[in-house]
């Protein structure tokens, strides 16, 4: 066993309490060994006037769309879709999925995510970048059959179910998969009802962008005469280990159903605000007992993939949507980015304790803006930048020592996706 002291900082615990204190690490297993008053390791690292807390998770994002950064912005959610961003996804080759995905990695990697789920398509090269960059990912492909013969939609739903089974476990378990229709509205009902009971069957979750906008839950209303989280129940597509990304426009009935199903919903507070699709009663849900994570959807409805920003906004509106100042509190918002998301995501990690994953960053509090340090977590929720994480670790793997990203290579990735971006955009205009 080779194990890393996490040395000379404060710790985050799982109650959210700060204590002086060590993390040790075993790099083998990837597990925590302890916290607190902790043996020495074989290697040290250094959190003097640092924060160890877990990395965060990112539940809900599309990873290549890093190329699409400031494409289309100003436009609302199907418009931004049909005329600007699917007509260059269609031009994306498998290449540029891998270099969108490993300049995501390496923003993810310096601003202290340490696990993400993504839905996109070329997913093997998303898998490999996985593997290079030592995070921790549930990856599938997204299916869209709106538009297409049955034998293109079928092929996107084979291609969905056949990478979530071949990728299970893949990086050494650090990849996880799951089925990924794209939504309830782009996907038809005989397809959904063929293709989870297919996804059952493999026994991976479902994971899918629900109750959005206005412009995708009245159809379903008007057409079914049922709300559309009540369509997604009867498919089946609310089991407690799926979740469904932004869940804006559910009514009291849908948060109940939630809850009572132990469905998860990942929050996109950034991309619902950019696209004008609406702002999500995180409270209410989280008061019916509904688990909330975190996520920033792709770079294209955001601008970026910083954690720390969404937790800020997650905190901001939620007070504006509750109309009460106390809502979505600092702990909340904290507790959404870590736990919430590795609950999501069944990742065993989002908490500091002896046995979980050891998937760890520190944040450096030694800044102006983050001076003075009355209480942590306040600043975690609404002073810290992604630019303040000093080291992240994935599964007892160091990705980033000091602000240098160790497993990928910073700056040729930035020059690749540069020249990839633009060719893309060439090609589709
Ligand atoms: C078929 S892969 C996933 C697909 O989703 C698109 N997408 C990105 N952001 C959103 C969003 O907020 N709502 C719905 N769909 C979104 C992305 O461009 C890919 O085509
Ligand atoms: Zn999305």
């Amino acid at each position: 066993m080779t194990t890393l002291q996490i040395t000379g900082g404060e710790v985050l615990l799982p109650d959210l309490s700060v204590e002086r204190g060590d993390v040790l690490v075993d790099t083998e297993s990837g597990e925590i060994l302890a916290v607190g008053d902790t043996d020495e390791g074989d290697e040290t690292l250094d959190a003097e006037g640092g924060l160890v807390m877990p990395g965060l998770v990112n539940a809900h994002t599309h990873v290549p769309m890093t190329l699409l950064r400031g494409v289309a912005d100003d436009k609302p959610l199907e418009t931004w879709l049909r005329e600007d961003i699917w007509p260059v996804e269609g031009a994306f080759t498998a290449d540029d999925v891998r270099v969108g995905a490993e300049l995501a990695m390496v923003e993810m990697i310096r601003s202290g995510t340490t696990g993400f789920a993504d839905m996109y398509f070329h997913v093997p090269e998303i898998v490999d970048v996985v593997e290079e960059a030592g995070l921790r990912a549930r990856l599938g492909h997204g299916v869209v059959t709106v538009g297409k013969d049955d034998e293109a939609a079928q092929a996107d739903i084979d291609e969905s179910l056949d990478v979530a089974a071949e990728f299970d476990g893949a990086a050494g378990g650090r990849v996880s998969t799951a089925y990924m229709p794209h939504s309830l509205t782009t996907v038809s009902e005989d397809e959904l009802h063929e293709s989870v009971a297919r996804a059952r069957e493999l026994g991976i979750p479902v994971h899918y962008h629900g109750n959005e906008t206005t412009e995708e839950v009245d159809p379903i209303v008007d057409d079914r005469g049922e709300r559309p989280l009540k369509y997604a129940d009867d498919l089946g597509m609310l089991g407690e280990s799926d979740f469904l990304a932004h869940g804006v426009h559910v009514d009291d009935t849908e948060i109940e159903l939630l809850a009572e199903r132990g469905t998860s919903v990942i929050h996109c507070p950034a991309s619902n605000m950019k696209l004008a699709s609406g702002i999500a009663p995180v409270q209410q849900m989280l008061d019916a007992g509904v688990s909330v994570g975190l996520g920033t959807d792709g770079a294209a409805s955001n601008n970026d993939l910083d954690l720390f920003d969404e937790m800020r906004d997650a905190a901001m509106v939620g007070k504006l949507a509750a109309d009460d100042a106390s809502a979505v509190a600092a702990e909340t918002v904290v507790e959404m980015a870590t736990r919430g998301g590795a609950d999501a995501l069944g990742f065993d990690s989002g908490r500091l304790e002896a046995g979980a994953n050891a998937d760890v960053v520190v944040v450096d509090f030694d800044a102006p803006h983050l001076t003075p340090a009355h209480d942590p977590v306040s600043h975690l929720a609404y002073a810290v930048r992604g630019s303040d994480v000093r080291h992240t670790v994935c599964d007892g793997e160091l990705l980033m020592r000091d602000r240098e990203v160790l497993t990928l290579d910073e700056a040729a990735v930035i020059r690749r996706a540069a020249e990839h971006a633009r060719a893309a955009l060439d090609r589709a205009t």
